[in-house]
């Protein structure tokens, strides 16, 4: 039987980008007489269902699985693929932010990233670090994520932003990264930072009046701030950037200088590196992984080195 490649498409990502994206995938497809079955998520947490069973009733027959949306998506499908991590996966950019392309160095332009994706030899597929994390402190199962975990002020965004009014109507009028500026300002008048204990690899440090630490594995993050400049998704560690001590003021400096990466020069950044990492706030405090809402703090971080297989 001809292997054949598996597309899971989020319709709804990237203000329902991944629908439009989809249609020209699939043209170009049906053009060159390609072998694929197709799968549309029909709410949150199906991409990782669908990835689920796809692999486990398909392994043997799947060249790739392709992940159609944005980072929530790839998210969710690498969540979904478990044992079978071996399997190559694509990304075909359709989401707001689409920072694990910017990081994995793929192409943003579908149908660049498609004619990559049938030109490559899947066996050949580099293998690339993968995060894996527990909540409570090693209590619970692992998860997984490729890109990053923001702990503290921008996964309170994250949350605010997903729970608010105004982020339905303004994805209906086509400007939903609107929703996260809103949220931002206004929280930026509100949040309370924390103390923060956190264990990287031996070491051990205490920071207070914490505003976020991310651990990424590439350096991009929330659609594209270098946070991590240094960060590569395989060098086998985990860079961690903590903003502490900062006045309200600094924060919007910070803002207008992370996305060149110079807000690394502020002595209200520090950057660690490190492959096993425990972060325990002195209050739950809200995460996310990959830009995905995942609960609160404490939280326990592991790189799995070159565990995936990008296409
Ligand atoms: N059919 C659906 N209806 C509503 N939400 C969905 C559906 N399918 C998936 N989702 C959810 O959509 C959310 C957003 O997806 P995704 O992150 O891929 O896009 P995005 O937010 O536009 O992009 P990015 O994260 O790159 O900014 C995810 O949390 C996912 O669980």
């Amino acid at each position: 039987m001809e292997k054949f490649l598996i597309f899971i498409i989020n319709p709804k990502a990237g203000n329902d980008k991944g629908e439009r994206v989809w249609k020209k995938v699939k043209k170009e497809l049906m053009k060159r007489d390609i072998m694929y079955r197709s799968f549309f998520t029909q709410r949150p947490g199906h991409a990782k269902d669908l990835a689920q069973q796809m692999c486990h009733m398909h392994h043997e027959n799947m060249k790739g699985i392709v992940s159609v949306g944005g980072d929530g998506t790839i998210h969710e499908v690498i969540n979904g693929m478990g044992q079978y991590m071996n399997i190559p996966v694509g990304f075909i950019s359709a989401g707001s932010g689409n920072d694990f392309a910017r990081g994995f160095n793929l192409s943003r332009s579908p149908l660049h990233a498609l004619n990559y994706i049938l030109s490559s030899k899947f066996e050949r597929s580099r293998s690339y670090d993968l995060g894996e994390f527990r909540l409570s402190a090693r209590k619970h199962k692992p998860n997984y994520f490729s890109s990053s975990i923001g702990i503290g002020f921008d996964g309170e965004v994250a949350k605010q932003t997903n729970e608010s009014k105004y982020k339905g109507l303004l994805n209906k009028v086509g400007l939903g990264s609107l929703s996260y500026i809103f949220t931002l300002l206004n929280l930026s008048f509100k949040y309370k930072p924390f103390t923060l204990q956190i264990r990287v690899d031996n070491k051990r440090y205490v920071f207070d009046d914490v505003w976020l630490i991310a651990t990424t594995n590439i350096k991009y993050y929330g659609g594209g701030m270098k946070i991590c400049p240094e960060a590569r998704p395989n060098d086998g560690q985990f860079d961690i950037c903590v903003v502490h001590n900062l006045s309200r003021k600094k924060l919007f400096f910070l803002f207008g200088t992370v996305f060149l990466g110079l807000h690394t020069k502020m002595k209200e950044v520090t950057l660690l590196k490190g492959r096993d990492i425990e972060v325990i706030p002195d209050k739950p405090v809200t995460m996310h992984a990959d830009g995905e809402v995942i609960g609160t703090s404490p939280i326990s971080i592991k790189v799995l080195p070159k565990q995936i297989k990008v296409i």
